[in-house]
């Protein structure tokens, strides 16, 4: 702290409690600059509104700084560009430092914020001191992680542990005549910069307030620093959800899943099956520690404490969990806002008649007006204890078992509802497989089907090379280990017309349903496939429900045969020197299969 106060040069040095009483001081402040306004349709819910240049991460400006350049990402072929991750050695990141950062805070207040990643009792979690210089953040991060003194009592006394996560942010103050210097949401993009130095575990953000690249516990620390602890203690951290579900008889198993950001993570966690006699509770909706246990048992916790979810799309009849989650204690970003002291976005139902809609920008907005009223990466920031849902297991500081685990995407066409690896090493290619749809949670423009391997591509916070390396020695992480059951979703398939084909959200409970029957060895539920196992007709449920059974698990021939081209190029290209041996053997035997196919 004293280090950065001499370097940002602060007014004030608060240092958070964590209590009510400092937060309702914090949403004062924030009121009184304008950079949030209330919404008294709701109890204690707030609106802030970003510039129009800070509204998602931005992953051209984010990187891992090691001084060993091949620790930090994937080393491509010579002229081939790296797809994985940027690095940056620890020099060119102090310069950047030294560029932005000193007097950055004057005649502000730097708030200085303890946090735990995890319950404060879980022997997984671990502790972070995140810096900042805006009352948002804070607010923010007292929702999304465990803040306070608790978590300096905790630091006091751990001195096993030894370290603690540095994390230093600051929105970035432009100089007066710069446009965004009276603006309510200061910030600074043509400089922002999000470095991570996995070595010293350190992560130092400037420029944006954006929530990947501001809430520094989740993205930075518990995925891109985590995922490098991780590797080098043994366990593994990932861009999934955790669920829990329980069959009519009333078993109940956990599932892990790794979709791409704004691939339906939040959703998923949140799911009402429509089968009846099933139940799904939520641990959550991001982000997953886990390790195996002595007795061979993967075990899982959500190392955050509120969802940092996707506004559009969510609905009463989408989401209603969620939406029994959002109305108190919430902090909207860059939805619109309502007349009678509500939000609204894309996908919610109607407001009242006579009721009127301002956008995010601020503008009027009508069902007529051609540019959507949210932000397409709007979002909502809400306690997890509030899920009417929340799993009673949720916080348990050894974790929840987990049973199964889910990669998945979007993906229009070619790619089957769901399918099931065969084994392990064939678990982790299908992961490294990964690809879907660029979407509106980063800069990427358009729709373009992009590699995100693990649902990971802009979290590795090391060389994938190594990520694959460390996911294959899990087969033997322990000696009784018991390996999970892989599968592969893909809730977006398209027909012809362009409509999806699967309804998606709480019918994606028959997928689960289906991929319980798996995990307890029922036969006759699988047919092998070229890619992996697809559902039997008479073992998948589909009463009651209008899909095209044979559409949606088509496994194209000729499809797949470009595709596994394609992806190993990407990966021969991208992983080179470093893509293990058991990874080229799956791409050949998944070739050879496709092979001795007959092409439709
Ligand atoms: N068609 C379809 N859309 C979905 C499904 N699940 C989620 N979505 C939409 O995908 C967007 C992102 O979902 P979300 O759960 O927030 O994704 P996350 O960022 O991975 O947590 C939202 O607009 C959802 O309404 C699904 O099963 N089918
Ligand atoms: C917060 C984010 O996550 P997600 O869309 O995965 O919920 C993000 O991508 O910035
Ligand atoms: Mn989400």
């Amino acid at each position: 702290v004293e280090d950065s106060v001499e370097l940002c040069q602060p007014e004030n040095v608060h240092i958070c409690d964590g209590s009510d009483a400092e937060n309702a001081m914090l949403i004062t402040r924030l009121l009184e600059t304008g950079s949030i306004v209330p919404l008294p349709k709701y109890k204690n819910c707030y609106l802030a509104t970003s510039s129009p240049s800070d509204v998602a991460r931005v992953e051209s400006k984010t990187f891992i700084c090691t001084a060993d350049r091949r620790e930090a990402v994937n080393v491509p072929k010579a002229g081939v560009k790296g797809q994985l991750g940027n690095w940056m050695s620890p020099e060119d990141a102090d310069a950047a430092i030294a560029e932005r950062f000193p007097g950055c805070m004057k005649g502000r207040t730097m708030y200085v914020i303890p946090f735990s990643m995890g319950p404060l009792d879980s022997p997984y979690s671990k502790i972070g001191v995140q810096l900042t210089d805006s009352a948002y953040v804070v607010c923010s991060m007292r929702i999304m992680t465990r803040i306070g003194n608790q978590v300096l009592e905790k630091l006091g006394s751990s001195s096993s542990e030894g370290y603690f996560v540095k994390a230093l942010h600051s929105v970035g103050w432009p100089a007066e005549g710069h446009p965004a210097q009276r603006s309510q949401w200061p910030c600074d993009p043509e400089r922002t910069i999000i470095l991570h130095k996995p070595e010293i575990n350190e992560i130092v953000s400037y420029g944006s307030g954006y929530g990947g690249n501001s809430l520094l516990g989740k993205k930075c620390f518990a995925l891109r620093i985590g995922s490098s602890i991780a590797r080098r203690e043994g366990w593994l951290a990932e861009h999934m959800l955790i669920l829990g579900i329980t069959d009519p008889k009333g078993t109940k198993r956990y599932v892990a899943a790794a979709f791409p950001s704004a691939c339906g993570k939040t959703n998923m966690a949140m799911m009402r099956p429509t089968l009846p006699g099933y139940k799904v509770e939520c641990v959550g909706d991001d982000i997953v520690w886990m390790r195996f246990d002595q007795k061979g048992q993967l075990r899982a916790i959500n190392p955050e404490f509120g969802f940092f979810g996707v506004a559009p799309g969510t609905s009463r009849t989408t989401n209603p969990v969620a939406m029994d989650t959002v109305f108190e204690n919430t902090i909207f970003t860059n939805v619109a806002r309502t007349s009678d002291g509500g939000v609204y976005w894309e996908g919610m139902e109607d407001p009242e008649p006579g009721v009127t809609i301002t956008d995010w920008l601020g503008e009027p907005w009508t069902p007529g007006s051609t540019k959507p009223a949210a932000h397409p990466n709007s979002r909502f920031c809400t306690p997890a204890s509030q899920c009417p849902m929340i799993d009673p297991h949720w916080e348990s500081p050894e974790g929840v078992p987990i049973d199964a685990i889910l990669f998945g995407g979007r993906r229009p066409k070619g790619v089957p509802l769901v399918y099931e690896a065969f084994d392990w090493k064939h678990a982790v290619f299908i992961g490294a497989a990964m690809k879907s749809e660029a979407t509106a949670a980063a800069e990427h423009k358009g729709k373009e089907i992009m590699h995100d391997p693990f649902a990971m591509r802009p979290f590795f916070g090391y060389n994938f090379g190594h990520y694959l390396q460390h996911w294959l020695s899990m087969e033997t992480a322990v000696p009784n280990v018991k390996l999970p059951k892989v599968f592969h979703v893909n809730w977006f398939r398209k027909d012809d017309q362009g409509k999806y084909m699967w309804p998606g959200y709480g019918e994606n409970c028959r997928v689960l349903e289906w991929i319980l029957l798996r995990i307890d060895n029922e036969p006759g539920t699988a047919v092998p496939t070229p890619i992996g196992n697809v559902p039997t007709r008479e073992k998948f449920d589909l009463e009651g429900i209008q899909v095209d059974f044979d559409g949606l698990f088509d496994v194209p021939v000729d499809f797949w045969k470009n595709e596994i081209e394609e992806i190993a190029k990407f990966l021969y290209d991208q992983v080179d020197e470093d893509l293990p041996e058991e990874i080229k053997e799956q791409i050949d035997n998944l070739l050879k299969r496709l092979n001795s196919q007959r092409t439709a």
